[in-house]
């Protein structure tokens, strides 16, 4: 009797134990709610009504707990010092021709193919072989097991950011999900452990020269380098850098080729500097990307088009005043690129992809906070460079090889990262 008791009472108690941080979380909120303007909340439910299918209050956590995390990370500081370095990492043209090599499969068919998966593929490849010198050929081998767990993952943190369901622990766990979260880790701690391991054994035992001015240091070297890092510590900077590193750059590419197959005259416009740029030769160097002013423009329209991270959150910590209304301190708050792109008073005509708005007079009449793919302020995007030198590799490959036509329809999805919801439908013409 007394253990059915016992079992009566642990069930409740067992509930509120994995709701309480919830609750905890709702109530801070709604310290903040009654000065704040804005749609009302509902006792418990707080926003989660107005932001269903959109963006959610749990969205901003998620970022939030992140940059925590990374606020108070000892190696922040060394990440502003490795960013020069990524930028003159060698070009990796190989794996853009490797994405050429896929899609010509499916060049001159009648149907329409969706690039998307290969665009990302292919940015995985880049972005593991810049930041831990390895290789995952996802182009090839679609089972390799970080590569699943990678994009497995990415779905999981998606439905985490904009399903509040996800947010209910006991139905986050029974529903399967939690043991599947934590597989995903598993196999991506392991490999990029494994990675980190072997990469060190081999600097130590001077298989691999340390640095030299032959071989440019991918990003793992020069973490290996930093004696005041743990492993774990190596580990959480490469991961940290493997995701906001591939996505993100999957979307801005994949939003550029949907915009340029919608504009044939850009299109166009943008094979022609190819040509003049490239002749016969392909290779791909610095200097020629340098001279793809027009294809730039192109890539920073894209962006503001269609920002790949629609919003990036801070906390305030102290109280800030914006037309009248004072937010408090300890609010959170989101700032959205998607809204300050489509500014008409910035942008006219803001729906219209015009690359023309990036030449150098356009850019002067604006304030520099007009445009924020990468973010602005101290926390904006390390990766940047890299990642513009990026597309712009991938977008020279694609282009010139193929003519894009649209097919259908694609949106930018609400979720932490703009993914086409309907991937990039295109028919691929051979050049
Ligand atoms: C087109 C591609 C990319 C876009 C649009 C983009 C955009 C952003 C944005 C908006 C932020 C948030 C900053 C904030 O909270 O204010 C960010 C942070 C970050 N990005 Fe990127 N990113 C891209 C590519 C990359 C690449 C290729 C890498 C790595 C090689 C990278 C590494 C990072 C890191 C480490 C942070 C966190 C910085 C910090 O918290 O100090 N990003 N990015």
């Amino acid at each position: 009797m007394t253990l059915i008791l016992l079992f009566i009472v642990s069930i409740p108690l067992f509930f509120l134990n994995f709701f309480w941080k919830t609750i905890e979380g709702i109530l801070n909120l709604r310290k903040f709610d009654y000065k704040i303007p804005g749609p009302p909340t509902s006792p418990i439910l707080g926003n989660v009504q107005t932001f269903r299918n959109k963006s959610t209050v749990e969205l901003n956590q998620i970022f939030l707990d992140a940059a925590e995390k990374c606020r108070n990370s000892k190696s922040n500081y060394m990440k502003y010092r490795i960013l020069d370095k990524l930028f003159v990492l060698p070009l990796d043209g190989k794996s853009a021709a490797i994405l050429v090599s896929c899609l010509d499969e499916f060049s001159d068919s009648p149907n329409p193919i969706d690039i998307f998966p290969f665009i990302k593929r292919c940015a995985l490849d880049i972005i593991c072989s810049a930041v831990m010198g390895t290789k995952v050929d996802a182009q090839f081998d679609h089972n390799h097991p970080y590569v699943n767990a990678v994009e497995e993952f990415s779905v999981l943190v998606i439905q985490n950011a904009i399903n509040p369901i996800f947010q209910i622990p006991p139905l986050f766990w029974l529903l399967g999900y939690q043991k599947q979260k934590e597989e995903c880790i598993k196999v991506m701690k392991e490999f990029s452990m494994n990675v980190i391991s072997e990469r060190k054994a081999a600097l130590d035992s001077g298989e691999i020269e340390k640095e030299t001015r032959k071989r440019k240091m991918n990003f793992l070297d020069i973490l290996l380098k930093e004696s005041s890092l743990s492993s774990e510590d190596v580990r959480q900077e490469v991961d940290t850098f493997m995701f906001a590193g591939h996505d993100t750059t999957t979307s801005s590419v994949s939003w550029a080729c949907w915009n340029l197959a919608e504009n044939p005259e850009v299109q166009e416009k943008v094979y022609k500097e190819l040509v003049e740029v490239f002749g016969e030769d392909e290779d791909v160097t610095y200097e020629k990307m340098s001279k793809l002013e027009y294809t730039e423009r192109v890539l920073k329209e894209s962006k503001r088009l269609v920002a790949p991270v629609p919003m990036v959150q801070r906390k305030l910590i102290s109280d800030l005043e914006i037309d009248g209304v004072t937010i408090p301190a300890g609010a959170n708050i989101s700032i959205s690129p998607m809204l300050i792109h489509k500014n008409p008073e910035v942008y006219p005509n803001p729906e219209k992809f015009d690359p023309d708005r990036f030449l150098p007079d356009e850019i002067s009449k604006r304030n520099a906070f007009d445009y924020i793919p990468f973010s602005a302020g101290l926390r904006n995007c390390i990766g940047q460079k890299f990642a513009q030198i990026n597309e712009k590799v991938m977008i020279a490959n694609i282009l010139r090889n193929f003519r894009l036509e649209p097919c259908g329809v694609t949106k930018p999805a609400l979720e932490p990262i703009a993914r086409p919801s309907n991937g990039v439908p295109v028919k691929l013409i051979r050049r």
